[in-house]
């Protein structure tokens, strides 16, 4: 651990994070390894070990202590016990892996007695549907702050916090490239949310065009930023264009049909010029600032690899 006492983060290197996990309570069976696999069959059974079983065991240990001071609040307050959900975002550039991060963390956090249901929401439901990114001008600004119906996003985390017991979230399509007409997604009542998105870091300065007194941050209880270098971060954009190009875009339903037919010299060119364009300037302008705002920055280096753990101190 190097520990600079002007940056408020304490830095692990992943043989010292590795070491905070709990074996004896937390080994991972073949049946959980099977199921992880399941979630992305690249991620090593190493890599679960050593970096999300400490960062599980961090997070149940927050979540407990976040409990009890609930269940104290109440009694002083004289007020029947509410069971509130613990929420987690998860923030960082297109393509650096947050889907599956969110989903591992999922696994892993329900196997906790404490808190064994666990919900994810993307925040690309809260994308203004093509029809009307179109009529603004914003078809090439996708994952930008303009491009979501952020009052939409707040009030849902909102709903989520305040204990309702059904909350709803639309839902986004990679396929249709599209928010799906009358889709929604029911959160009723879980122990933890994770909300993973490009934007769950983002203040009010980043919405100059939506003012709003209150943002995401501020219904969340822990926050996580995955971090890589920007060239990693179109190798792996580039990579996984490629394979929807041989998977989901090969489908006639899919927006980019079109793509299916490329070269593979063309469909690189496509997918880095899509990464320069508009993810890469999003990055820069809008998502790498947000990061140290976050609790917890996971970095990884070579094949997706977490090489170090910043932890807020
Ligand atoms: N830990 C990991 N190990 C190996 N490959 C990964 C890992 N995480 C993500 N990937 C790959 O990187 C690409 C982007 O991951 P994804 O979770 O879809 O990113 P995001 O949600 O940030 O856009 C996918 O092709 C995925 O298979
Ligand atoms: C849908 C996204 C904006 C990500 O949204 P998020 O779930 O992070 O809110 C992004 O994956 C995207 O589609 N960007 C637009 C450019 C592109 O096609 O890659």
């Amino acid at each position: 651990m190097t520990l600079d006492n002007d940056s408020p983060y304490l830095v692990f290197s992943r043989q010292a994070w590795s070491e905070l996990r709990d074996t004896v309570h937390q080994p991972l069976t073949e049946a959980e390894l099977a199921r992880l696999r399941g979630i992305n069959d690249k991620v090593s059974p190493a890599e679960v070990r050593d970096i999300y079983l400490p960062l599980s065991r961090l997070l149940n240990l927050y979540i407990k202590a976040k409990q009890r001071r609930s269940k104290v609040l109440d009694q002083f307050l004289r007020k029947e016990p509410r069971h509130l959900p613990y929420i987690i975002s998860l923030a960082g550039s297109v393509a650096v892996g947050k889907s599956t991060t969110a989903r591992i963390m999922a696994a892993l956090l329900a196997r906790w007695p404490q808190h064994p249901k666990v919900a994810l929401v993307t925040t690309d439901g809260f994308l203004y549907p093509n029809s009307e990114l179109e009529a603004r001008g914003l078809m090439h600004k996708k994952g930008f702050p303009e491009s979501y119906d952020i009052r939409r996003l707040v009030q849902f985390v909102s709903d989520i916090k305040s204990g309702k017991p059904r909350v709803t979230a639309p839902v986004y399509s990679h396929l249709s490239y599209d928010v799906i007409p009358g889709a929604e997604e029911v959160v009723e009542q879980p122990d933890i949310v994770i909300i993973e998105g490009l934007n769950v870091l983002q203040s009010g300065m980043d919405y100059p065009h939506e003012p709003h007194r209150v943002f995401v941050s501020d219904f969340v209880d822990f926050s996580i930023f995955v971090d890589a270098e920007p060239s990693l971060l179109k190798t792996w954009y580039v990579e996984r264009f490629l394979k929807l190009r041989d998977g989901a875009f090969s489908d006639p339903d899919s927006y980019f049909h079109h793509y299916a037919q490329l070269s593979q010299a063309e469909a690189v060119a496509t997918a880095s010029r899509i990464w320069q364009e508009i993810n890469y300037q999003n990055l820069k302008q809008n998502i790498l600032p947000t990061k140290d705002r976050a609790e917890l920055i996971l970095t990884k280096g070579q094949a997706h690899g977490i090489e170090q753990v910043w932890l807020k101190k």
